[in-house]
């Protein structure tokens, strides 16, 4: 059997519970092995973001290098990415290694408000990364910002945007529902041909930090193992599902979601 590979450029949250470290963590808990190019530094916790330290972009570029001259990957999957420098360097690298399988979680605020991509970086995201994914997965803030749509609450308004961001270049579209409110968390996946919704129930729960940068993460290791985008993304669905249900219960606010979860049920 041969070692399937996913690598993640994303920033790291000293807190363990979002950015590289919960993408990490997904990755070993969904059998690929794990690597990673750091966009920033943060000092965070459950509680809040208390510092933002950028990578350069030539060390982002260096890293990358290591990785793909060396090893290459089988899936990418991107996060926080911080400013249009960056964000300029990541695609150059993308194309350059012609790295199959990317999904863009375009991740744009903190859950306590901390901007983790800068305001003049949107158009560069759109503009150089938009087009390069295999699948794209804004939350519904996220969404208004990158299509300009006031708002984004109803279903119809969903696959408004869905549409909207395919015909940008993203082959697949996944607008995440967990901002919104109702019993139910419903995402809807768009591949430019059919709308397919998922469902899982909503837990009323404040431990939802790092819920968007692990789905995107399972996903990735998802189609690293050669699933397809719709088998990925439902089995994405599952993994955090069962790692919201789940909560550790650790610091003092948001806290993470837990990655042992879905493993622990398949036993
Ligand atoms: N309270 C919740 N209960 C169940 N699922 C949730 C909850 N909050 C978020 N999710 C799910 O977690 C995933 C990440 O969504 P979301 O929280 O919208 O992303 P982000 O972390 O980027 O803001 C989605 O599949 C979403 O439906
Ligand atoms: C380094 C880093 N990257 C991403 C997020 C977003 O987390 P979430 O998945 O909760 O939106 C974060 N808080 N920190």
């Amino acid at each position: 059997m041969s070692i399937k590979k996913a690598l993640t450029v994303a920033g790291s949250d000293s807190g363990g519970g979002a950015g590289i470290q919960a993408d990490l963590k997904t990755f070993q808990e969904l059998g690929v092995y794990g690597m990673s190019v750091l966009t920033a530094l943060t000092a965070q916790n459950t509680t809040g973001v208390y510092g933002v330290h950028p990578v350069p972009p030539e060390f982002v570029a260096q890293q990358m290098d290591a990785v793909l001259s060396d090893l290459g990957t089988n899936a990418v999957k991107t996060g926080m990415l911080f400013d249009s420098a960056i964000i300029e360097t990541v695609a150059r690298k993308l194309k350059e290694y012609g790295v199959p399988n990317y999904v863009l979680d375009p991740v744009m605020v903190a859950k306590g408000g901390a901007p983790l991509l800068l305001q003049e970086a949107v158009d560069a995201m759109k503009e150089h990364l938009l087009p390069l994914a295999m699948v794209v997965t804004p939350n519904l803030p996220e969404a208004e910002l990158l299509t300009g749509m006031e708002k984004i609450e109803t279903h119809e308004q969903m696959r408004e945007a869905a549409r909207i961001l395919h015909e940008w270049g993203a082959q697949n579209v996944v607008i995440k529902g967990g901002h919104s409110t109702g019993d139910f968390a419903t995402d809807l996946l768009y591949d430019g041909r059919e709308f397919v919704e998922l469902s899982a129930a909503r837990f009323h729960t404040e431990h939802t930090h790092g819920t968007g940068c692990t789905f995107a993460a399972a996903i990735t290791a998802g189609l690293a193992s050669g699933k397809t985008v719709r088998e990925a993304v439902e089995q994405a669905k599952q993994f955090i599902t069962a790692a919201i249900s789940h909560p550790l219960g650790i610091g003092h606010g948001h806290g993470p979601t837990n990655h042992w979860a879905y493993r622990a049920k398949e036993r």
